[in-house]
């Protein structure tokens, strides 16, 4: 997810040479970006220092890192779970504390990303935001309960899309197209659905109503998706599924 957000941001204009990546795997990285095995002996001053490894992993690697961040240094975290809190009890010295939630189509500078901090007004947190939204939409949330829905809407969210497209194309394959023709007439339709609704005024739920000419096709496939709730209600509960989820590991976080 880290290595999208470099993306992001490289392809939003920033200098590759601005960004140093800590991780002692040595990963491919775009060029001009720096790497580094561990934190620099002199620590981070006043760097911003976002955190992207696996929520699972922060109990093994924060000690190595806490002596590193200092009262210059702001802290984001990426982490599904980990609360502002638990960043905290690991960063004590830290400036700034801020959690990004961000998404994979931040690659493309398509992100959805929300955001919460410690202290709004701390110094490098409105950066922080800035830095958010050259990645595509950011949005700020005062509670942090809120920032675990927005781990599934937003974070989880295009794994849930992915599914629908793929739903659609096994449909048209079953229905007599070829897979790929299926594949890549699903793709441009949900692409190009996305792009009209996202510079629309008006609601998804008004535009979908807009596509469906009275007594045709349209109202008969909504009508399935609409008996019971029957889509709202599949959403909704991966939704609440993939929210516990992410309330369970702000749980294990504190262990
Ligand atoms: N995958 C996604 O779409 C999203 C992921 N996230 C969060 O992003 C984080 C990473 O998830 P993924 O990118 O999916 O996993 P990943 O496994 O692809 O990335 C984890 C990275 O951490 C690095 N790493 C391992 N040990 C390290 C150490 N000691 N110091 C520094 N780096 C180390 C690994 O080399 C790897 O590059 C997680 O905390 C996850 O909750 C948040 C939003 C969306
Ligand atoms: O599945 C996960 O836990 C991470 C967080 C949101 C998206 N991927």
């Amino acid at each position: 997810m880290a290595g999208a957000m470099l993306k992001g941001w490289i392809g939003a204009g920033e200098a590759p040479g601005r960004f140093q990546v800590v991780d002692p795997s040595h990963p491919d990285l775009p060029p001009g970006v720096n790497w580094h095995e561990g934190p620099p002996g002199e620590g981070f001053g006043d760097a911003v220092v976002q955190l992207g490894f696996k929520p699972q992993m922060l109990g093994d690697i924060a000690p190595g890192l806490a002596g590193a961040v200092g009262a210059e240094t702001t802290l984001t975290s990426i982490m599904a779970g980990v609360e502002l809190a638990s960043l905290r009890a690991a960063f004590p010295d830290a400036g700034a504390i801020v959690r990004v939630m961000p998404n994979m189509p931040v690659a493309i500078g398509k992100g959805a990303v929300g955001l919460i901090a410690e202290d709004r007004a701390a110094p490098g947190v409105e950066e922080i935001g800035a830095l958010a939204g050259k990645l595509g939409t950011a949005e700020w949330v005062a509670d942090e309960a809120l920032i675990h829905v927005l781990t599934a809407l937003v974070g989880s969210g295009p794994a849930f899309v992915y599914r629908y497209i793929d739903a659609l194309a096994r449909g048209g394959e079953r229905l007599g197209l070829d897979a790929d023709v299926s594949r890549r007439l699903s793709l441009a339709m949900a692409e190009g659905a996305s792009a009209l609704a996202a510079g629309s005024g008006e609601s998804p739920a008004a535009l979908a109503d807009r596509v469906a000419s009275p007594g045709g096709t349209t109202r008969k496939g909504l009508d399935v998706l609409d008996d019971g709730e029957a889509l709202a209600g599949v959403i909704g509960a991966a939704l609440d599924a993939a929210t516990a989820r992410a309330r369970e590991m702000a749980e294990e976080a504190k262990r």
